[in-house]
């Protein structure tokens, strides 16, 4: 059995859910079917979920929100009217939209949330209701397949006493359609993964109803070794392990949500990701191991802005017993989590991910560090950007640092920090945002030199 999960491209238009349709007519394996929301339709569209936060939004702002209702609705009506379905049929649906603002919440976040997860829970009904068409099919939503989360409204983890239930859904020789993206707290309130979190669901319900292949459709061929938006043509790659993935969606890898692998891999269920528009082509196959291919120092290289640091100097921080502790203490009042921590003899640069800051939090971090730690020097970076280049058989090439490096410096792109060691298969370099997209095309090109991709 295979659990198929189709991205918001797959999704947006009446036109691309009838390739859907036939990809998951094609393999009667693919029983279990995860949907997000509607996508762009083009560049400039937006996404059915923004539309459902701006919903949300003036719904708590006590504003007139009518017209964003009936935008959102549209898009709904426009992938019916491809299909042909009746008001009767869709009137579940759209009194479902209507009532939102009705319900009771438990506080304003959680009503983002429920307000979010309606994407994907109108788009499954309506999938379900168009492929019963065709085969005998049954919605089956989050709460009924055992997806338990915690209570963080927008950014749920899965609790594991979850994929006890999600063993027992009935399968049968039905295929079963459930939205992607939430699941329920022990509240039975909604709560939503992070944004692109539809991939999470798809990954959970594999793992849990141990299937045999995660197939994840999208609107790119496969997963290349650079991001198609900074490399033009970059190489497809043809099989790639979970670490590798883990640590390239982490940096930037949009293509798959980096919090997807960690039930593949408790579940060890290899992953697919292939074309909607073109699901003949092979795709990118994601195992846990794969055998080491002496032509390819690297797998890929990634890039991600949404980092900050917070630079700290102070004489003999080495001798300071429980110095980081302190310092641990103070991020664990706050409630962040720091990404990494390189650092020196009397020097430690501490990178974060910057959504978890307002600015007010940041300015109160910074003057709790100063009074707990009373630094020689203190230094908030706002501009920085991370770097990751990555391969399982990194290690074993000694002119792999000079590949990396030397194309950096003929560009004169100045690398603030190196890490390198921990991940046995990566290293990764801290940049200026402005430098960032120069740096992977520097190092793209210098391990794929000439290297056209697929398309
Ligand atoms: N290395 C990469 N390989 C393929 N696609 C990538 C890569 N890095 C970023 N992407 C982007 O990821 C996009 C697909 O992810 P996403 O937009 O979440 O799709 P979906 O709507 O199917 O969930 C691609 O269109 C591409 O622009
Ligand atoms: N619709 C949600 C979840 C998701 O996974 O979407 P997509 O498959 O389009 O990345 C979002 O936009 O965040």
């Amino acid at each position: 059995m295979k659990v198929v999960k189709f991205g918001g491209s797959s999704l947006a238009t009446g036109a691309q859910m009838a390739k859907v349709l036939n990809i998951i007519v094609a393999d009667p394996q693919r029983q279990i079917i995860v949907t997000s929301a509607p996508g762009k339709r083009f560049t400039s569209d937006i996404k059915v979920t923004d539309l459902l936060i701006k919903y949300a939004q003036q719904v708590l702002q006590h504003q007139d929100y009518s017209s964003t209702q009936q935008q959102i609705w549209a898009r709904y009506q426009e992938i019916a009217d491809y299909f042909h379905l009746t008001a009767t049929q869709l009137r579940p649906l759209k009194t479902c939209l209507w009532d939102l603002p009705q319900k009771d919440y438990p506080n304003d976040d959680y009503l983002m949330a429920a307000f979010k997860a309606h994407g994907e829970c109108l788009n499954a009904q309506l999938l379900a209701i168009i492929l019963q068409k065709k085969v005998p099919t049954r919605y089956v939503d989050p709460k009924t397949a055992g997806i338990q989360v915690s209570n963080d409204p927008q950014d749920a983890h899965i609790l594991q006493s979850s994929y006890q239930q999600i063993a027992k859904i009935n399968i049968g020789h039905d295929r079963i359609v459930v939205p992607g993206f939430y699941g329920l707290t022990s509240d039975q309130q909604i709560a939503t993964f992070s944004r692109g979190g539809s991939d999470i669901t798809g990954a959970i319900l594999a793992y849990g109803l141990q299937a045999d292949l995660y197939e994840n459709f999208t609107d790119v061929n496969a997963v290349y070794a650079a991001d198609p938006r900074l490399v033009d043509h970059p190489q497809a790659i043809q099989t790639m392990t979970y670490r590798e993935l883990r640590e390239l969606s982490y940096a930037g890898f949009s293509v798959f949500h980096d919090e997807a692998l960690l039930p593949a891999i408790e579940g060890q269920v290899p992953i697919k990701i292939k074309n909607t528009n073109h699901p003949d082509l092979p795709g990118t196959l994601i195992v846990p191991q794969k055998y080491f291919q002496p032509q390819k120092p690297i797998t890929g290289v990634a890039s991600s802005s949404h980092f900050a640091a917070l630079y700290l100097h102070r004489y003999l921080l080495n001798k300071e017993v429980g110095f980081t502790l302190k310092l641990l203490k103070i991020f664990y009042e706050f409630n962040i989590s720091y990404e990494h921590m390189p650092s020196g003899i009397d020097d430690l640069t501490v990178i974060f991910d910057k959504r978890q800051f307002t600015p007010t939090k940041q300015q109160q971090l910074l003057e709790r560090v100063k009074m707990v730690i009373q630094p020689d020097e203190l230094e908030w970076i706002d501009d920085y950007a991370i770097i990751m280049v990555v391969g399982e058989g990194i290690r074993l090439f000694p002119d792999f640092l000079q590949k990396i490096f030397d194309p950096l410096a003929r560009q004169s792109i100045r690398v603030h920090m190196i890490n390198q060691g921990a991940s046995q298969i990566s290293i990764m370099l801290g940049t200026k945002q402005s430098d960032a997209a120069l740096a992977v095309q520097q190092i793209y090109q210098s391990f794929f030199p000439n290297q056209n991709g697929d398309e």
